[in-house]
């Protein structure tokens, strides 16, 4: 049975302005648990080197978890390392570079407290050259943004990783790959958008498998050096197509996060990527 998930309401949902209380709480937990990042993040990205990550990589995206939970609703999926979640996929949107809001840096840095998940931060924000560093620091693993909200991407790209994380770009849905190959020669990433967006629980978009396509010959003819992901409307239906076209790391919300035993989902998708690769690829 499927769980209702914050992120099918089309409403403003719930956001990071809890103000004071909620800093003043990150700033306590995030005392209590201070570990090097690297260590806390080391058995999870020693899996991603070379063309190829091992295995499919799985990054729930808490945008359609319950933010009342979070810490809870992360734990729900991280699970001992290769079983588990890979990346926690954290949806950070300003109601300006897409019609919805959602959360900000005291909930990152609230969310690295409170797991060893590595954190997936995709800023689908305004204005990336001033912001990203920031989740940088906030201890997130790989920080994201979005090629039509960047002014100075590989500016950006530097700086996020000068700050001690991978860097990503994102494109949406109807902007093509090829004018940002250069600038991707910066990046760690490369997030596919299957979806537009700002909303969990969208169907995917399947014209876009050929920017996937695209992307997975320039990484493995050695032209570029990225972990391919792909984020909107991933479930048990789509995965395969999308691992077919060579995508490495599937986001999922509410597949994961709408399902009875999200842990459950997780290996039920990693499962069907890695045969439908597999398959692919023999
Ligand atoms: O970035 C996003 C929307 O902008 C979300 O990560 C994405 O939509 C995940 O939700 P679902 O798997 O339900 O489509």
């Amino acid at each position: 049975m499927r769980r209702e998930t914050p992120s099918d309401r089309r409403v403003t949902p719930v956001t990071c302005a809890a103000g004071a209380a909620a800093v003043t709480r990150t700033d306590q937990a995030g005392r209590a648990a201070e570990r090097p990042r690297a260590e806390r993040s080391r058995t999870y990205t020693a899996r991603v080197s070379g063309a190829r990550t091992d295995r499919p990589l799985i990054a729930p995206s808490i945008l359609s978890a319950d933010f009342a939970r979070l810490g809870e609703e992360a734990a729900a999926v991280a699970g001992p390392p290769g079983e588990g979640a890979d990346w926690l996929h954290v949806d950070v949107m300003d109601a300006h570079f897409v019609p919805n809001l959602t959360l900000g840096l005291p909930v990152v840095q609230s969310l690295r407290a409170a797991t060893d998940i590595p954190l997936d931060c995709h800023l689908m924000i305004e204005d990336p050259d001033r912001w990203a560093v920031g989740y940088a620091e906030a201890g997130a693993y790989n920080v994201t943004v979005h090629v039509e909200a960047a002014a100075d991407p590989v500016r950006i790209a530097r700086d996020i990783r000068a700050a001690g994380a991978k860097a990503g770009l994102s494109i949406k849905p109807g902007t093509p790959l090829d004018p940002y190959v250069e600038v991707l020669r910066h990046y760690d990433t490369l997030l596919v958008m299957s979806v537009e967006p700002g909303f969990g629980g969208q169907s995917f978009i399947p014209d876009v498998l050929d920017k996937v396509r695209r992307a997975r010959h320039l990484v493995d003819t050695g032209h570029l050096t990225l972990v391919v992901e792909i984020d909107g409307g991933i479930n048990a239906d789509t995965i395969e197509a999308a691992a077919e076209a060579g995508v490495d790391c599937f986001v999922a919300g509410s597949a994961v996060y709408g399902a009875e035993d999200p842990a459950r989902a997780v290996r039920a998708l990693r499962e069907r990527a890695a045969n439908a690769a597999h398959r692919a690829h023999a």
